[in-house]
């Protein structure tokens, strides 16, 4: 069987606000919404496990019952840092299966169909996959200086999610203890010494971090 891992359990420090932020509404619906549809309609036998702050799960209920909104999912409470999110989501997965497991920022709803199957299938074959997509502007790197220099932004990537992987190596891996280096899921699977593949992302697969990606995100809603 396989898994998707939607991790909810931030702060959202950065788009500020009383309501956090994979609560806001797009489109007349909660961003998680968005997010989790996008994995159901993909493959609706998907197991879908979002991961929430404990003391939010009952207000998402809630919502859900407003809203009619019936895609089966488990919830798993959030943790300190994305790690812990994480791995409280895998927790939810039997140790013994086969199989891949994803793991995606609920705050990601405009992942499109492409990029999900390009990471599913890629993990399928090579057990470790992320969607990058290229650096559209040029890129300086200041290193704590004031003047810093450019550096080729084709030797770079910026990442998204879905991360996908074996689900017997992403246990393993999420038996390590926390680093400060594990800003996403890759780098715990990485640090085991496996390499991860790269797919193409999608452009608008942005993640709402700010005020600014709230209101991109109304424009992109509106375009469909
Ligand atoms: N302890 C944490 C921290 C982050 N996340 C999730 O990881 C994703 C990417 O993180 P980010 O957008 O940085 O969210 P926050 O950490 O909530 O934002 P901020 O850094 O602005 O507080 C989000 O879906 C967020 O909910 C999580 O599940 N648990
Ligand atoms: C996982 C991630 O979205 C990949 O780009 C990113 O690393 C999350 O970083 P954040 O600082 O937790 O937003």
């Amino acid at each position: 069987m396989d898994h998707i891992i939607i991790v909810a359990g931030g702060k959202g420090t950065r788009m500020g606000g009383d309501l956090p932020k994979q609560f806001l509404p797009i489109g007349g619906r909660p961003v998680l919404m968005h997010t989790i549809k996008k994995f159901h309609d993909y493959n609706p036998k998907l197991h879908i496990i979002v991961v929430l702050p404990h003391d939010q799960q009952a207000f998402w209920r809630q919502l859900c019952n407003e809203q009619g909104f019936t895609i089966e999912h488990d919830i798993a409470d959030g943790g300190a840092s994305r790690f812990e999110s994480s791995r409280n989501g895998l927790a939810l997965v039997p140790d013994d299966e086969e199989g891949v497991v994803g793991f995606h920022d609920g705050v990601r709803p405009f992942v499109s169909a492409e990029t999900i199957d390009r990471c599913f299938e890629a993990a399928r074959e090579d057990y470790a996959a992320l969607p990058v997509m290229p650096v559209t502007d040029t890129l300086r790197f200041t290193g704590g200086s004031s003047a810093g220099r450019n550096v080729p932004r084709s030797d770079y990537r910026i990442v998204q999610t879905p991360q996908v992987f074996d689900i017997a190596l992403a246990k393993q891996a999420f038996r390590q203890p926390y680093r400060d280096a594990f800003t996403d899921d890759a780098s715990v699977v990485e640090s085991l010494g496996c390499q991860v593949r790269m797919v193409e992302g999608n452009r608008e697969n942005i993640k709402l971090t700010t005020p600014f990606d709230l209101q991109l995100a109304d424009f992109i809603i509106k375009q469909r």
